[in-house]
């Protein structure tokens, strides 16, 4: 359903994705983890098709980002990091706006954003200006617009980032109900949420892939068995090697 091919990306001398590839079926749903700056905001935008790479290609549901992006957006949920919303529009107002955006008219405009409302619990802020929201509830509109159009693959960048103990769990619910129909990578430093919501995790580091396997047999390649060990014990490591 989503596969990256060796993405690069420079930003001045800065090489920020060096040689980025993995695949991702239906029912996965991947942690996309690594120390800030290791490139997991560039690698996601690069496959969302709002950043060009130097090299490399990323299809989604078998369409090249490059070469048939509008397919490949059509195939594709994106949360970006931080939400960049319209502030004046109500949610309701933004997901029509998205939902027009994306081609989707009549009923299946209706159907879509009261669905995408309701999995994102967001109902009783409706009459609210987004700009006058908190930052939990920004970022539960931005899922919301994401996941308007039902799309096969999700990519959410810091889906729970500012969100309290119970909309955490709330979002991870919609997650896991999500999970068996579409492939889904999810970037989060929080490391204790990755069992649970992920069946594999990925660990990037100076833009490259470090580690990949179940989070589990990640977390057994630390002294303590947690994931948090091996993240330190992983990126330590990688920083020693490349030192
Ligand atoms: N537009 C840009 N111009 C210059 N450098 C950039 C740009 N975007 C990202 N970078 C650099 O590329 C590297 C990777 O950044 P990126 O945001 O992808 O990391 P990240 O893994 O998402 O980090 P975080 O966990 O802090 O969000 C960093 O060194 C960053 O400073």
């Amino acid at each position: 359903m989503l596969d990256i091919q060796r993405l690069e990306k420079s930003f001045g001398a800065k090489h920020a994705v060096r040689g980025v590839s993995f695949r991702l079926e239906k029912g996965t749903v991947l942690g996309f983890l690594g120390p800030n700056g290791a490139g997991k905001s560039t690698t996601m935008r690069m496959i969302a098709g709002v950043l060009e790479p130097d090299s490399g290609d990323a299809l989604i549901d078998g369409k090249s980002i490059l070469s048939n992006r509008r397919e490949a957006q059509r195939a594709l949920g994106y949360l970006p990091e931080g939400a960049p919303l319209y502030e004046d529009m109500t949610p309701p107002e933004f997901l029509v706006f998205m939902a027009s955006a994306r081609g989707m008219n009549g009923i299946a405009r209706k159907n879509g954003v009261e669905r995408a409302i309701a999995d994102a619990r967001i109902s009783t802020v409706c009459d609210q200006r987004i700009g006058s929201l908190s930052k939990g509830y920004r970022r539960r509109v931005g899922l919301a617009g994401a996941i308007l159009h039902d799309p096969p693959v999700l990519l959410l960048d810091e889906p729970t980032d500012g969100l309290d103990p119970n909309q955490k769990r709330a979002v991870r619910a919609l997650i896991a109900r999500m999970a068996p129909h579409k492939a889904i990578l999810i970037s989060t430093h929080t490391l204790t949420e990755v069992p649970a919501m992920c069946t594999r995790a990925i660990v990037v580091d100076r833009g490259m892939v470090i580690a990949d396997d179940t989070p589990e047999a990640l977390a057994r390649q630390s002294e303590d068995g947690t994931l948090e060990g091996a993240f330190t014990r992983l990126t330590d490591q990688a920083e020693a090697e490349s030192a």
